[in-house]
C-alpha cells in the first residue's frame, strides 16, 4: 500500500500495517477502556489547561478529519501537571466519528461506542517542535474527549458553522477566536495510559488523556460533521465517515484513573 492511508475498504486500519508495521506494536490506540480494570493513582495530579483564544489560526479539511491548528512558538496554550511530567503545546484538535450516531468513538467505554471523540494534540516542549518530540516515547499529549448525543453544543456550532468552507480535502480557512477550553466537559477527571497516534504513522510517543466525561452534541449537528468529504474538489464525493480506528490490544498496558 502506498502512504495514501485512509478509512475505506482498500486503504483502512486493517492495511496499515503493510505501510506501518508498528500497527501491530506495543503500545497502540486507541484501546477499550474498562473502568474496573483501571487503578486509581492518588499521585496522579488534576489536569491544568490554559487555551488563549488568540493563538487559533485556521479550520482546515486534511482528507482525514477537520482540525483547528494553533500557533505552537510560544507557550500560550499549553497543558500542565495531570500524568505528563514536562510542560505540553496545544498544535491543533479535531475529531473522529461514526456513519450513524452509535458509533463513531476510537476510544470505547467497557465497550460502548460514542458518535464522536475530539483529540486535543499537544507536544512536550523539552523537544525542538511536534515533528521531534512525535519521534519520542513521551513527546506527546493527547486530550481525548467523548461526544455525546444531546443537547445542541453552541460551541461545536462555531466549528460546524465553518464547514461549507472546508467541504473538501485539502480546504482550509483562517479561523481566529476559538478557545478550546470551551469543548472541555465540566468535570476534568480522565483515565490515562501510554499509546499511540491513532492514524498512521502510528508512534508510539502519546501519553493519552481521557476523560470520563461526555460533553453534547446535537444529532443535527452530527449529520452536519458527515456532510465534509473525504475527497477533493472536483473528485467524486465521497462522505467523511466511519473516520475511526478501532480498539486495539492492551498488551499488558495498565490504565490509570485520576478519580475513585
Ligand atoms: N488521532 S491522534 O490524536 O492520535 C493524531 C494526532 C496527530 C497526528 C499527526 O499529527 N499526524 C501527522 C504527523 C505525525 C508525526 C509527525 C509529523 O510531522 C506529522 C495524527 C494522529
Ligand atoms: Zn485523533
Amino acid at each position: 500500500m502506498s502512504h495514501a492511508w485512509g478509512y475505506g475498504a482498500h486503504t483502512g486500519p486493517d492495511k496499515w500495517a503493510d505501510s506501518f508495521p508498528i500497527a501491530n506494536g506495543p503500545r497502540q490506540s486507541p484501546i477499550n477502556i474498562v473502568p474496573g480494570d483501571a487503578s486509581y493513582d492518588p499521585a496522579l495530579k488534576p489536569l491544568v489547561l490554559k487555551y488563549d483564544p488568540s493563538t487559533c489560526l485556521e479550520i482546515l479539511n486534511n482528507g482525514h478529519s477537520f482540525q483547528v491548528t494553533f500557533l505552537d512558538d510560544i507557550d500560550s496554550s499549553t497543558l500542565k501537571d495531570g500524568p505528563v511530567l514536562f510542560n505540553h503545546r496545544l498544535k491543533q484538535f479535531h475529531f473522529h466519528w461514526g456513519s450513524s450516531d452509535d458509533h463513531g468513538s476510537e476510544h470505547t467505554v467497557a465497550g460502548t461506542k460514542y458518535p464522536a471523540e475530539l483529540h486535543l494534540v499537544h507536544w512536550n516542549t523539552k523537544y525542538a517542535n511536534f515533528g521531534e518530540a512525535a519521534s519520542q516515547p513521551d513527546g506527546l499529549a493527547v486530550v481525548g474527549v467523548f461526544l455525546k448525543i444531546g443537547e445542541e453544543n453552541p460551541n461545536l456550532q462555531k466549528l460546524v458553522d465553518e464547514f461549507d468552507s472546508i467541504k473538501t480535502k485539502d480546504s482550509q480557512c483562517s479561523f481566529a477566536d476559538f478557545n478550546p477550553e470551551m469543548l472541555l466537559p465540566g468535570c476534568l477527571d480522565y483515565w490515562t495510559y501510554e499509546g499511540s497516534l491513532t492514524t498512521p504513522p502510528l508512534l508510539e510517543s502519546v501519553t493519552w488523556i481521557v476523560c470520563k466525561e461526555p460533553i453534547s452534541v446535537s444529532s443535527e449537528q452530527m449529520a452536519k460533521f458527515r456532510s465534509l468529504l473525504f475527497s477533493g474538489e472536483g473528485e467524486a464525493e465521497c462522505c467523511m465517515v466511519d473516520n475511526y480506528r478501532p480498539p486495539q490490544p492492551l498488551k499488558g498496558r495498565t490504565v490509570r484513573a485520576s478519580f475513585q
